[in-house]
């Protein structure tokens, strides 16, 4: 790594002694960098690009700018068969046949009552070491993503955001940030951004998230309230891009100003080739990101798939007022 990114003291070793769900930072590669895809020919990885209506007063909306009708389907980035896992630990079952199909260029939410196995899902897909696969298969922009490392995996195109974003002692967001983007243009090939480089790479992103400058010299998110640490997670995938995002309920925390900011950089960030798959508990966030599909999670398998109008209807009923289909 370039000497002179190094303005703040940092050392790959400092982010070793994480916890568990810190995995995105182990040192090995930096974390599961949220690197781009092998395949550099995608153009719209890493831009915060505007393939959306965006209001003050109106919901977001996207809209689609690859002349499909909605019954022609987008390549899949995502097809989980019949995937079972357990913790690692005790063995325990928390997922139990989970079936999903993402496409390109869709959002699809999973909701769920509490303890229905959602994080566990999400975690499963990047590869935490807490679970264990047992059954089932995943495959991700034709690569089975099972036997890929948490590294391998982002740089396959995954991003996650975590319920809880961990905390990084002694690294200072611009560094962390500029160190990982400079660990993909390494991948890539490109010279490294300098400091000056990077900050002018940087600015837009931070206006997208509506992030104050002054978070960027702060640890990474240490000391960071909530909703600061959610806006975080989205200005890490803003910078870094993904081709798939899981957004595990980054609504959580927010105010009502946050919501709409968080949420208007997500749509901000898709594009017709990429997708996100968001766990939330609220209709709110999905009325700003409005997902395609919405699908809810019991005991560890997806029971119901549909529209918004499901989350509309938990809203209103309850999980009791949602049967099976
Ligand atoms: N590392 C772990 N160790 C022990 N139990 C775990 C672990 N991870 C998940 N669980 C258990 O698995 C079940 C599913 O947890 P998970 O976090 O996936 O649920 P969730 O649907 O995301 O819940 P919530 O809506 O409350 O966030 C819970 O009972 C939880 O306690």
């Amino acid at each position: 790594m370039a000497a002179s990114l190094l303005q703040t003291p940092f050392s790959l070793s400092c982010l070793s002694n994480l916890p568990s769900n810190s995995l995105i930072f182990t040192n090995s590669t930096l974390l599961s960098l949220h690197l781009p895809s092998r395949t550099t020919t995608r153009p719209n990885r890493l831009s915060l690009k505007a393939n959306v209506s965006l209001t003050n007063n109106s919901p977001l909306t996207t809209t689609s700018t690859s002349g499909l009708s909605d019954n022609e389907k987008g390549k899949v980035l995502l097809e989980v068969k019949d995937l079972t896992a357990v913790i690692a630990e005790s063995k325990q079952q928390i997922l139990k046949g989970v079936n999903l199909v993402v496409r390109e260029g869709e959002v699809h939410a999973i909701m769920g009552k509490n303890g229905s196995g959602k994080s566990t899902f999400s975690k499963v897909l990047v590869g935490h070491p807490d679970y264990e696969v047992t059954g089932g298969s995943v495959m991700f922009k034709g690569e089975n993503l099972l036997e890929m490392a948490p590294e391998e995996r982002s740089l396959a195109g995954l991003f996650m955001s975590f319920q809880s974003p961990v905390e990084i002692p002694g690294v200072s967001n611009i560094s962390f940030l500029q160190m990982a983007v400079n660990a993909r243009r390494e991948k890539l090939g490109l010279p490294p951004f300098d400091t000056l480089q990077f900050y002018g790479f940087l600015s837009p992103k931070l206006a997208a998230v509506k992030m104050d400058a002054g978070f960027l010299d702060r640890n990474v998110n240490e000391g960071f309230s909530g909703g600061e640490k959610k806006r975080n997670e989205i200005l890490q995938l803003a910078v870094l891009g993904a081709d798939m995002a899981i957004l595990d309920e980054i609504d959580s925390g927010l105010d009502v100003d946050a919501l709409q900011d968080v949420a208007q950089a997500v749509v901000g960030l898709l594009t017709p080739t990429n997708s996100v798959l968001m766990v939330t508990h609220y209709q709110r966030l999905l009325d700003y990101i409005n997902p395609k599909y919405v699908h809810i999670m019991e005991d560890g398998i997806i029971v119901k798939t549909g529209d918004i109008s499901i989350a509309k209807q938990l809203e209103e009923g309850g999980y009791k007022s949602i049967s099976p289909a």
